[in-house]
């Protein structure tokens, strides 16, 4: 009978929301610092879902932060100019002429669409990127890398300020250097560890086009200790662009971040289903034990 499937579709979306309480109540007030990769991204309605995830967040009484990447559309941009893309150990080699380009797409393109839709759904979005308010100052990571930053000083009470009053930060990877003004290319999720440190967030949650960190088998790890991450980009089984996303949380954790999630932002509310379900998405880092849930939270568990 269609009138009982609806009902029981109904009870079902109660149970889930009535199911959501306690996770709710815990992170009421968390500090949660989302890192969204360009890989992530997808189509205007995967933008949007993402959005309302967002709003949604900041709506229950977290603090959700945003921070972007962008890097598959600022190869697109390199690209039409005639300019090559060239990675060293997942991090752009990045000329003057590049670092134009990386910050007109960075801070133009890429992070006004996630402020316009974050906005669509209601929130409150403002975009700014660590050159705002002088956020994240930067020096050179490496000469064989260029214009690419590693962030040496973090002024994070403009992002308070913003969550404070009821605003999302969207922030762009892109930074100030310490001497003559120069622009830096900050890697998204480099700046992301930086931002949650410097916050001391309570999770902070990396959305990338895998499922989480794999082993040499292909099969996705949901729970890593540092000293296995460690272990992992020793031995070659953690590769490519998942090398500063895995070296970034261990920073992050270093910092006094509680937890980091690298997870699957192409699957629908990844976010949701990692924050307010038990059943959690993709990897967590943590230096603590395993806990009984695969995600979320250890069973009684009283904090984050
Ligand atoms: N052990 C691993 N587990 C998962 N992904 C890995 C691993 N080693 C290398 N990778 C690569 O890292 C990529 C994620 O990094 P990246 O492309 O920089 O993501 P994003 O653009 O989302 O920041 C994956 O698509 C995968 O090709
Ligand atoms: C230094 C460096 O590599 N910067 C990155 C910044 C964007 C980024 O990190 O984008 P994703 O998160 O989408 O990979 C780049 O130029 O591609």
């Amino acid at each position: 009978m269609r009138t009982q499937n609806m009902n029981r579709d109904w009870i079902a979306t109660a149970r889930t929301l009535s199911e959501a309480l306690p996770y709710l109540q815990r992170y009421s007030g968390a500090v949660v610092v989302v890192k969204f990769g360009g890989n992530a991204m997808g189509d205007d309605a995967a933008m949007a879902e993402f959005a309302r995830d967002i709003v949604l967040m900041k709506q229950v009484g977290m603090n959700p932060v945003v921070c972007h990447g962008g890097g598959p559309m600022i190869n697109d941009l390199l690209g039409k100019l005639g300019i090559e893309s060239r990675f060293v150990r997942g991090k752009r080699v990045t000329t003057k002429e590049t670092v134009e380009v990386v910050e007109m797409v960075l801070s133009g393109l890429v992070n006004k669409r996630i402020v316009q839709a974050i906005n669509d759904a209601g929130g409150r979005a403002v975009g700014i990127s660590g050159k705002d308010d002088d956020m994240m100052v930067c020096e050179a990571d490496d000469p064989e890398l260029g214009f690419v930053g590693r962030p040496v000083e973090m002024n994070v009470q403009i992002i308070r300020d913003l969550y404070s009053a009821g605003m999302i930060p969207v922030i762009a990877p892109v930074a100030t250097g310490m001497e003559d003004n120069e622009t830096f290319n900050v890697n998204g999720d480099t700046a992301a560890g930086a931002i949650a440190g410097a916050l001391k967030a309570d999770r902070l949650l990396l959305l990338t086009d895998v499922a989480g960190v794999k082993d040499a088998s292909g099969e996705v790890v949901t729970q890593l200790h540092p000293d296995q991450v460690r272990t992992m980009i020793a031995d070659g089984q953690i590769g490519g662009g998942m090398i500063p996303k895995t070296e970034t949380a261990l920073m992050a954790l270093d910092e006094g971040v509680r937890a980091v999630v690298i997870l699957d932002g192409r699957v629908p509310h990844a976010c949701l289903l990692e924050l307010f379900t038990e059943h959690g998405a993709g990897s967590l880092i943590r230096s603590t034990e395993p806990r009984v849930k695969p995600h979320g939270l250890r069973q009684g568990e009283a904090g984050l």
